[in-house]
């Protein structure tokens, strides 16, 4: 990111960056408070919002000068997201939601063969038993395991980047060890970048570089 300067509509809150830069493979903790921006941040980094000002590349390419569908494609690509809330498709099945970012990205489709096969081997590996994650709909798997699945849809096909925002935030301390362990395994394998963002200081020791939003960022509110 370079000179980057972004306030939602409305003008409550904004975010300006000077210079921000992530290495490839490189697992990083972004810590900050409720409300500091983090998934502001999230969504700049993504190319889900575009800034007024400045530049967000991913791996050379400007999203900010993309038009509304390639940066749509570049992120299905590159991009596997971790939502704080999971987004899964709560009717269809975990496998189904494994699947989906697929569909928008023919280069991850390519990369993991059989896709069924696949989304399977990844959530076995997550600790989704298969006949959970092929049986009813997504809505009915506990917190735990809609979890796991939301990592396998991350994770299928090997994008690059793999970016979560607050993943552990439903788990108890134990259940959050177990989860980054598999998110690690997993990122690890495939080589990817990690970006995380969390409030809880207590997750950050495994990761190669911890920062604090408010080192990076500055935040603009508006005057109530
Ligand atoms: N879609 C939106 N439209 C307008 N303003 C928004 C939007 N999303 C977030 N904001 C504003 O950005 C501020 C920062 O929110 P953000 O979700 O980035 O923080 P956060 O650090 O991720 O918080 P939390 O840890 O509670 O999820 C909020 O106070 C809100 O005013």
């Amino acid at each position: 990111m370079h000179d980057v300067d972004f306030t939602w509509p409305g003008g409550a809150f904004g975010l300006a960056i000077d210079q921000f830069h992530v290495e490839q493979g490189e697992k990083l903790f972004l810590l900050g408070a409720s409300g500091s921006g983090k998934s502001t941040l999230l969504s700049l980094i993504c190319g889900i919002v575009t800034p007024q000002r400045g530049k967000v590349l991913i791996a050379g390419r400007d999203l900010a000068a993309e038009s509304g569908a390639s940066r749509d494609r570049l992120r299905a690509e590159s991009i596997g997201i971790i939502f704080q809330m999971f987004n899964l498709l709560p009717y269809a099945s975990g496998l189904d939601n494994i699947i989906l970012p697929l569909r928008f990205a023919p280069g991850r489709r390519r990369r993991c063969g059989d896709a069924r096969t696949e989304a399977l081997r990844l959530s076995e590996a997550l600790g989704v038993p298969a006949e959970l994650v092929s049986g009813g709909p997504a809505a009915t798997l506990s917190v735990g395991q809609q979890q796991r699945v939301a990592v396998a849809r991350a994770m299928i096909g090997r994008p690059p980047i793999i970016v979560a925002d607050e993943p552990t935030s439903a788990l108890d301390a134990s259940a959050q060890e177990d989860f980054l362990n598999l998110l690690f395994e997993q990122v690890g394998s495939a080589g990817a970048t990690l970006i995380m963002v969390s409030h809880d200081d207590r997750l950050a020791g495994r990761f190669d570089r911890v920062v604090p939003l408010k080192d990076i960022a500055r935040v603009r509110r508006a005057a109530p």
